[in-house]
């Protein structure tokens, strides 16, 4: 299988590469040893990716450094959390360790946007290594340098953009994913075929025909959703304005992982209801948008996701807490047709109940 290498330029200054394929892991000590001392490193895992990978881990990281601090991150997007934060950051720490002191992120979104928070919090900035191992990952947040913790109030309301030196990822870590990770990382790449690429619907509806794995399909998935990725964020890599329409479908979905309580719903199984309501919208405002295109996938999601709340009034409410909310007013990511999005001023609350009516009925 053929490795994929991609460059994201986030300023004039700075750049970081993203290595994609199989066994790119092992290309770390050498990047290391090219970049840091080899006195300690940080490696804040998904405790699951420890379990199954930790020896590996270990030889790679043992390669080149004498030490190794490993701290693991528990299971579910509850681990998202101020208190999560505050207990690494007492361990690292309590250690005591250097401004030049690399922290590896191993593991899916969760681990790398509290990772990823960490590093940027910890002596003002230490520098950060993403090893994602799960398809959102790989996709979506190990790219950009988004790191964020859920609040009370609202997802990802804590945070700080934080790019990290390099990304490996390395699609061998896929072999042992489980298939409902598989079917939550997909809604980015739907994202993707939505908002930039919309071939890739059908490619992955192929893709979904049969048990997924790491193979050289996947991997083209995977780097060409990078390179969606990677050309959003060097255009606009603090968010100013269209780097949120990489937000499709995520001022809905993030609504429903708040009120279904975090951890109840996962990230993609909430993002993937939220752009049929986004879609739906669009619709409204007679965009040429037939939903037929996720169609394909609704078993899936279907099959993975228990039940939606089904209260629109906290719902809307959830919405207002939105990053993009602007001048009080829910700033939506829409479609005026596959490929191409805007972002529109919610003005209109009919419409906006009517898309979250919809959304909701497709999982009824
Ligand atoms: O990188 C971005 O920009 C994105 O919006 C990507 C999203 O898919 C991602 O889930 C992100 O974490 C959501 O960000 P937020 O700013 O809405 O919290």
């Amino acid at each position: 299988m053929s490795h994929h290498n991609i460059e994201v330029d986030i300023s004039f200054e700075e750049r970081y590469r993203v290595r994609i394929g199989p066994d790119i892991r092992e290309e770390l000590p050498s990047f290391c040893s090219q970049h840091y001392s080899p006195e300690k490193i940080i490696v804040i895992i998904d405790e699951k990716v420890h379990r199954l990978h930790h020896t590996k881990i270990q030889a790679i990281c043992g390669d080149y450094f004498r030490e190794i601090l490993w701290l693991k991150v528990p299971r579910g997007e509850g681990s998202k959390s101020l208190s999560q934060w505050q207990l690494m950051l007492d361990r690292i720490l309590e250690e005591g360790i250097e401004r030049g002191t690399p922290l590896l992120a191993v593991g899916g979104g969760v681990t790398g946007d509290l990772a990823g928070f960490v590093a940027a919090s910890t002596l003002r900035g230490i520098p950060l290594i993403h090893m994602p191992t799960t398809l959102l990952a790989m996709v979506d947040s190990s790219i950009g340098g988004k790191t964020g913790l859920n609040h009370t109030t609202g997802k990802n309301l804590v945070g700080a953009f934080y790019q990290p030196d390099a990304v490996f990822a390395d699609v061998a870590f896929l072999r042992t994913l489980e298939q409902k990770e598989w079917i939550t990382g997909m809604a980015e790449v739907i994202k993707y075929a939505a908002i930039r690429k919309p071939e890739l619907f059908d490619q992955l509806a192929d893709l979904t025909k049969s048990i997924p794995e790491p193979d050289e399909r996947w991997a083209k998935v995977i780097s060409d959703s990078v390179r969606i990725k990677t050309d959003i964020v060097e255009e606009d890599v603090l968010e100013a304005g269209n780097r949120a329409f990489l937000n499709f479908g995520h001022t809905f979905g993030h609504a429903l992982e708040k009120v279904a309580g975090y951890g109840n719903l996962a990230h993609g199984e909430a993002v993937f209801a939220g752009m049929i309501a986004a879609t739906h919208f669009s619709r409204q405002l007679g965009h040429p948008v037939d939903d037929i295109r996720f169609r394909p996938f609704l078993p899936l999601y279907k099959r993975q996701i228990e039940s939606l709340p089904a209260d629109i009034g906290a719902l809307i409410k959830a919405m207002r807490t939105d990053k993009k909310v602007k001048d009080n007013t829910i700033q939506l990511v829409l479609l005026k047709e596959w490929g191409s999005p805007y972002i529109l001023p919610c003005t209109d609350l009919s419409k906006l109940e009517e898309s979250w009516q919809y959304a909701l009925a497709q999982f009824t």
